[in-house]
């Protein structure tokens, strides 16, 4: 196989030793470009640095510049440009038209990270934010961006990333409207049914706030809230959040009002020492099926299992009628998450329900669930959209990365039979579960890693119709990519929260993949020519005031796929 023979798609290089190190360099020296490829793979960046790299322009390490930012990017930060050079660096919360001086932290492959240092003039659709956190909170970051010129900002990021790391034209974007206008979320505060806040010994306090630190008062300086932005040791301490419902921030002041009493006993977790009782408050809103209305749970996750010194605070919380579930999470680890090794239910339920698309689901305190379940309704009516059935009940749909089955099970009532894959053993206890629940006998949901499949996988299961992929950030594995190519389903509809794994993804299902050959010699792979068209690529706003963008892609078969 040539280049020369591939028709209107081209293809890729990939390392056959290092399939996910993407050599988007190679293809071009556009700074977004290797701002794009970081988000793919993180890790290339440092092999790949040199093809880029700058000579004359490069800003040193310290120096001040003027800068202008002229749109958002990776994890949101700016993208700017050096007044006089042009030269591109970003910076965490500069916004798009603001022009401000920088410092230069550190030289990045092709591009410089800087700090703001000030402001000379405020970026465009400057509002007020309403959070007294949000200019220092890591949670939302354009907050003071009205919310027409976030959504601008993250449409204008997926366009460009699927010209740049996808590799498609933007004629072809146009002209055949695969790009459709961002779907703006109706609500934009109290959306996430979902808080994690965390426990720690010393808060952090913002330099321009460092005056009403409570110097020497151990008890008053620990800390219940969000990490401060890029620490995993620095809490913020927090008594309200704006994007969680508000019976959950009921739950916050409650415990924020009581947890530090000296004759409670309670510690909070030192990520350094090891030393320390309570690791984290996790707060999850659904609804009850009975009246419509909130229901709560709260979780601790503590670092050994005491229920008698978390009853103060188990009764506190009972009190509030909301709260249906109270659970304590045991993680002796040293590391830092809030799953536990042992579960136990301190108050009323083990787990909460909700209701998407006409369906009951139990949740319970680790199992995954779309954070924001109002826009999930929409991105899943897209998603059914998308995957186009014919409604006869004769069709296999193969859901990937199913979690707890939410989204095959929506579309069940309309199909034959639905295969769903996912890792978390868990997740797949709750999949089975919310079919139980709602009387659903068509769907099986098996528990496998999806980056581990090899050719037999497609044995597990009849052909499909449809698959729908819906992967976390790092994107589909070669394994799986290569696994469609051969497999030629009609149709794909490929759910993606992280738009440059998917713009990588979509690149390889249209464009195909390359091996390296001169490097791998020895391990060379056949070249896989891509077989998909992408027909329609929806970006839809889940999480107002962050970085993250959700991406509906639907991929259809080409006409002559061999
Ligand atoms: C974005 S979530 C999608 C969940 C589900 N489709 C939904 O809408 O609720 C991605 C899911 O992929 C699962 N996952 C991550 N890596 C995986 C792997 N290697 N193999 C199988 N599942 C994986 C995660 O546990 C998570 O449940």
């Amino acid at each position: 196989m040539s280049i020369a023979t591939v028709p209107s798609y081209g293809l890729r290089h990939v390392s056959t030793t290092r399939p996910w190190l993407i050599k988007t360099l190679r293809f071009s020296s556009t700074p977004f470009a290797s701002l794009a490829s970081e988000q793919a793979e993180p890790n290339t960046m440092q092999s790949s640095n040199n093809v880029n790299k700058p000579t004359s322009n490069f800003p040193k390490r310290g120096q001040t510049v003027e800068l202008v930012c002229e749109s958002l990017a990776f994890k949101g930060k700016g993208l700017c440009k050096v007044a006089d050079t042009g030269f591109v660096v970003m910076c965490d919360r500069a916004l798009p038209g603001e022009r401000f001086i920088g410092r230069v932290t550190r030289r990045k492959g092709s591009y410089a990270e800087v700090t703001k240092v000030e402001t000379i003039s405020p970026h465009w659709d400057l509002v007020d934010a309403p959070c007294e956190y949000a200019s220092y909170c890591g949670g939302c970051k354009t907050q003071n961006l009205a919310y027409e010129a976030q959504l601008r900002a993250k449409e204008q990021q997926v366009r460009d990333l699927v010209i740049h790391v996808g590799k498609f034209s933007k004629s072809e974007l146009e002209s055949l409207e695969i790009m459709k206008p961002i779907v703006p979320c109706d609500i934009q505060f109290h959306y996430r049914n979902k808080m994690e806040f965390s426990f720690g010994p010393e808060r952090w306090v913002p330099k321009e706030l460092l005056a009403e630190k409570n110097e020497g008062d151990k008890i008053k300086n620990y800390a219940l809230g969000l990490h401060a932005p890029g620490f995993f040791d620095k809490v913020l301490n927090v008594n309200k959040c704006l994007l969680q419902s508000e019976p959950a921030n009921m739950v916050l002041v409650a415990i924020q009002d009581c947890w530090r009493d000296v004759d409670l006993g309670l510690s909070p977790y030192n990520v350094h020492s090891h030393k320390g009782f309570l690791k984290h408050l996790m707060l999850r809103t659904g609804r009850n099926l009975k009246t419509g209305l909130p229901e709560l749970m709260v979780n601790f996750v503590t670092s050994s299992y005491k229920p008698e010194l978390l009853m103060p605070l188990v009764e506190r919380v009972s009190a509030i009628p909301e709260v249906f579930s109270v659970m304590n999470n045991v993680n002796t680890s040293v590391g830092n998450t809030s799953v536990g090794e042992e579960e136990y239910t301190l108050y009323g339920k083990p787990t909460i329900t909700e209701t998407l698309r006409g369906l009951t689901f139990q949740i319970s305190a680790n199992s995954f669930f779309q954070t924001n379940t109002r826009q999930a309704e929409v991105l899943y009516s897209l998603i059914e959209e998308c995957a186009g059935l014919r409604g006869d009940g004769s069709e296999i749909v193969l859901d990937l990365f199913c979690g707890t089955g939410t989204i095959g099970l929506t579309l069940a009532s309309r199909v034959k039979h639905v295969y769903g894959y996912e890792v978390v053993a868990q997740a797949i206890s709750d999949a089975h579960l919310n079919a139980e629940l709602n009387d659903i006998r068509n769907a099986t949901f098996v528990q496998g890693d999806l980056n581990k499949i090899d050719a037999s996988f497609g044995n597990n299961f009849p052909r499909p119709d449809i698959v729908i992929s819906d992967p976390n950030r790092p994107g589909m594995h070669m394994k799986l990519i290569k696994f469609l190519l051969k497999l030629k389903v009609p149709r794909i509809v490929y759910v993606s929260c992280n738009p440059a794994t998917c713009a990588r993804d979509l690149d390889y299902l249209c464009h195909g993949v390359l091996y390296d050959l001169i490097k791998d010699v020895m391990q060379a792979e056949q070249n896989i020519k891509g077989c998909y068209k992408l027909k329609s690529l929806q970006p839809v706003d889940m999480f107002p005031h962050t970085p993250h963008i959700e991406c509906v892609c639907l991929l259809e078969l080409c006409d002559n796929p061999s």
